[in-house]
Formats: structure tokens, C-alpha cells, sequence
């Protein structure tokens, strides 16, 4: 597993456990009753649990330093195996806008073991435009911006997926749009090889799919390949201050490329 630079593990039932230095929540569950609005099948079978997560995870000598800066790191392990003709994947959302900075927020998210795809859209109107698949390994980044919906793939079938990521202490999940178009622009389906290909979700017009891997973020967020984002942060409190106050980095926003 990538040194996350947290003393974090991740039990085989998916259960996240804390070190003595590290705290953390109770695990919520998401089961697949709860997805199935935005599932290619919503009446298919697959794992019961489909992904733990425990928002607010970090050493315990910085908790005081994060709440003051709004700042909340979060950490989720997904099943493996398959829904359906799909991979084990989240249901999809758009960052509400959180009070303490009055917009949307982004979210950085780093892989730490097994394969992750981060799917992204600019909306859930009707014509979104395009659609990034983001492929992401262990040690690798990737930023969703603010306002964008995204879901979460499992992308090995064959292996559990953990991940962690930077996002706002208040944050809040809007479903509505996602739901309304049973998912994102596209379904990721499992092939018979085990990759990963893709249906298009034909309650969307007119969208371009850009599969690709991840992209250095380091001229415009500053952010260095090969640390952790946790240890970035512990050597530098501001680092994602991107994450908290959004708005002082439009200029990023606009135009955003995955
Ligand atoms: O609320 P959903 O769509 O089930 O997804 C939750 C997932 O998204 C995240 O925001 C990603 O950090 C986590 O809470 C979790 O992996």
C-alpha cells in the first residue's frame, strides 16, 4: 500500500481502523440499496457493501490546526467485484456550496491501493459537453473542481480499492441531478478481459468521453508528485488552502482540464 503518511489501515470486511496517533469516525456504509438509482441496472446483483468511508481522519497533533482552517482529510475503501455488468463504483454527486467559503468546493484525491477511475463532468444538465475518466494508481492525484459531478470507480474488479482525499470540513453531498439522469454521462462496464470499457447513459446528448491518466498538477496547485497529500500538507499548512477557499483560484476553475 502507498505510504499515505498516515497510520491508517483497512481491515478485508473494509472496516477502516486508526493507529494510536491517528484519529478518526465510525465507518458510514454505503450498501447497494443505496446506489441503485444511479446504477446501468438498478435491480442488479453485487456486493452488499459497496464502499466505507470515514470523512475526517488525521494524526491527532493536527486536529486543531485543520478544524481552524476548515480543512477535513477523508478516507473510503471500496469493494471489489462487480454490480451488475459494472465495477463496484459510488452513485455520484456535486459538492454543495459549503457556508464557511459560500461556493462549491474541489476535492484532491489520492489513490493508495488498488486502481481508481475518477469520472467527471462539468454538470448533470442535459449536455454536459464531456466526460473524463480519469485512471489513477497507487501514489497518484487527481482534482475534481468545484461544481463538477463525479463518481468514484473501482477500476481492478479483481482487488479492493483505498483511497484518501482533501475536501472541505463542511462539506454536503446534492444527488438530485445525478439521480435524475441515472448516473453520469457514461456506465463503466466490465470486459470479458477485465478492463474497463463504456456505455454511454443515453439520457445525456451529445457527450465526449476523454479517457486518460492522470496529469501533473504541480504548476498550477502546487501540488509535488510522489509525497503524499497528507505529508504535503504537514509540511506545508497551506497547501490546500485551494480546497477551502475556492474562490481565491478561478482562474484555475475556469477552463479546468482533468
Ligand atoms: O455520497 P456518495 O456518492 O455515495 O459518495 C461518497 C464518496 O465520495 C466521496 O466524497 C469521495 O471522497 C466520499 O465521501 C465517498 O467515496
Amino acid at each position: 500500500m502507498f505510504d499515505s503518511g498516515l497510520d491508517v489501515n483497512v481491515q478485508a470486511d473494509l472496516k477502516i481502523t486508526y493507529g494510536h496517533e491517528t484519529y478518526g469516525p465510525e465507518n458510514e456504509q454505503r450498501h447497494l440499496d443505496d446506489i441503485r438509482r444511479s446504477l446501468l441496472d438498478p435491480s442488479a446483483s453485487g456486493p452488499d457493501l459497496v464502499y466505507s468511508i470515514a470523512m475526517d481522519v488525521g494524526r491527532k497533533s493536527d486536529v486543531m490546526d485543520l478544524k481552524q482552517r476548515m480543512l477535513l482529510y477523508g478516507v473510503c475503501a471500496y469493494a471489489k467485484g462487480k454490480i451488475g455488468r459494472e465495477p463496484v463504483r459510488s452513485q455520484g454527486h456535486i459538492h454543495a456550496v459549503s457556508m464557511s467559503c459560500g461556493s462549491s468546493t474541489p476535492e484532491v484525491y489520492e489513490v493508495w491501493s488498488g486502481e481508481a477511475i475518477i469520472m467527471m463532468q462539468p454538470d448533470a444538465t442535459d449536455t454536459p459537453e464531456k466526460c473524463y475518466a480519469v485512471h489513477v494508481k497507487p501514489g497518484e492525484v487527481v482534482v475534481v473542481p468545484p461544481k463538477w459531478a463525479h463518481c468514484t470507480i473501482n477500476g481492478n474488479p479483481e482487488t479492493d480499492m483505498i483511497f484518501g482525499a482533501w475536501c472541505i470540513r463542511d462539506f454536503g453531498f446534492e444527488y438530485d441531478d445525478v439521480r435524475a439522469h441515472h448516473g453520469l454521462a457514461f456506465y463503466p462496464i466490465v470486459n470479458d478481459d477485465g478492463s474497463i470499457g463504456w456505455l454511454p447513459n443515453r439520457r445525456y446528448q451529445g457527450v465526449e468521453l476523454i479517457d486518460k491518466a492522470v496529469r501533473s498538477y504541480q504548476d498550477d496547485l502546487k501540488i509535488t508528485p510522489g509525497v503524499s497529500i497528507y505529508q504535503q500538507y504537514i509540511n506545508n499548512h497551506d497547501k490546500f488552502d485551494f480546497v477551502t477557499q475556492p474562490g481565491k483560484y478561478q482562474q484555475i476553475w475556469d477552463n479546468y482540464q482533468p
